[in-house]
């Protein structure tokens, strides 16, 4: 008998230690994420590589992955968010587009496609904690979420026309959805970084937070007035209002890839890249 419960007891023990380990299995199995599910059973996905979350293809593929994680596990709302004060996300890594061969960009042009679909279709409510300087990437992650908070004092913004190539079309239907044709058409051909600030006034962003926390407290608040809508009127409202965009990825995606891949591959382009990069170099030089 005495053997019996002592067994029983390890068994327990072992199972416990079993489940608790698979709870820290989801939130350390990736390099570059952090995810924990507070008491509301929503997601804080917390990107961290670090020093400026440059979106190379492993952090993208591992936001992919946690998206349709997400999605199987009916999670009630999700946090996107950045473990830097300073920065939310540099865009996509300069690393993998210059000097690559063409296989190397177009995997990470079609992972963060991958993302933006998933992300921009999710049926659970998304915000966008911006805790830094959200430009190119970092501003189209943000955008594809329903509700943008940020910190004071950043910037935010699309400026790939400064790089020498056109924003995709996807992307721009996903600036004049949000800011309107006009500001959008004025945002994107000059390459226009806004502030804080101007991002509210425009519409690029919906609050306007002092930190971190209050930022969170903004993000639970928009977050709590979904616990009395029923979620699949929610979701079918969502997918009617996203519907257009969506579909139009999932028809010509391929082709928005490969274009965005030739764009990137041209001799000026890969210039202007390497000049941007040392200009970037030359700027922390000169601020140390
Ligand atoms: C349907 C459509 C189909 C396909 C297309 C889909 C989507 C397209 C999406 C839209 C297009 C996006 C293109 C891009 O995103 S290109 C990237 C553009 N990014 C930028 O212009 C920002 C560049 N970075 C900065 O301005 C600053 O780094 C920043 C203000 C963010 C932070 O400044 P801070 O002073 O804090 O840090 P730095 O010293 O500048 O940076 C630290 C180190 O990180 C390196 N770095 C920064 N950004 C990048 C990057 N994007 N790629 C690679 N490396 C980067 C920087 O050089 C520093 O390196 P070290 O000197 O420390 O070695």
């Amino acid at each position: 008998m005495y053997r019996y419960v002592c067994k029983t007891m390890l068994r327990r023990l072992f199972l416990s230690k079993k489940v608790s380990y698979q709870a820290r299995l989801f939130s350390g199995n990736f390099r570059y994420l952090e995810v924990l599910n507070n008491e509301n059973n929503v997601a804080i996905v917390t990107m961290k590589r670090a020093p400026v979350n440059t979106l190379n293809s492993e952090l993208l593929s591992e936001i992919s992955s946690v998206l349709t994680n997400l999605d199987e596990t009916k999670c009630s709302g999700m946090v996107l968010t950045s473990f830097s004060d300073k920065v939310f996300s540099s865009g996509l890594d300069f690393n993998e587009m210059y000097e690559s061969r063409p296989a190397t960009i177009r995997t990470l042009v079609s992972t963060i496609l991958e993302v933006i679909i998933k992300l921009y279709g999710s049926p659970f409510p998304t915000v966008a904690v911006i805790t830094g300087h959200a430009p190119s990437g970092g501003c189209v992650l943000s955008l594809c979420c329903e509700y943008r908070i940020m910190v004071q004092n950043f910037q935010i913004g699309l400026n790939v026309v400064k790089l020498g190539y056109s924003t995709p079309l996807s992307i721009v239907q996903l600036m004049v959805n949000t800011i309107g044709h006009r500001n959008a058409e004025l945002a994107l051909t000059s390459g226009r970084l806004f502030t804080t600030n101007e991002a509210l006034r425009v519409g690029l962003i919906d609050e306007i937070a002092k930190d971190r926390a209050s930022a969170f407290d903004k993000a639970n608040d928009f977050l709590n007035q979904f616990k009395v809508i029923p979620p699949i009127a929610r979701h079918f409202t969502k997918q009617s209002m996203r519907r257009a965009l969506l579909q139009d990825v999932s028809i010509n995606g391929k082709i928005y890839v490969e274009d965005f891949v030739s764009l990137i591959s041209r001799p000026k382009v890969q210039e202007l890249i390497a000049a941007y990069m040392a200009n970037m170099k030359n700027k922390k030089k000169n601020s140390n």
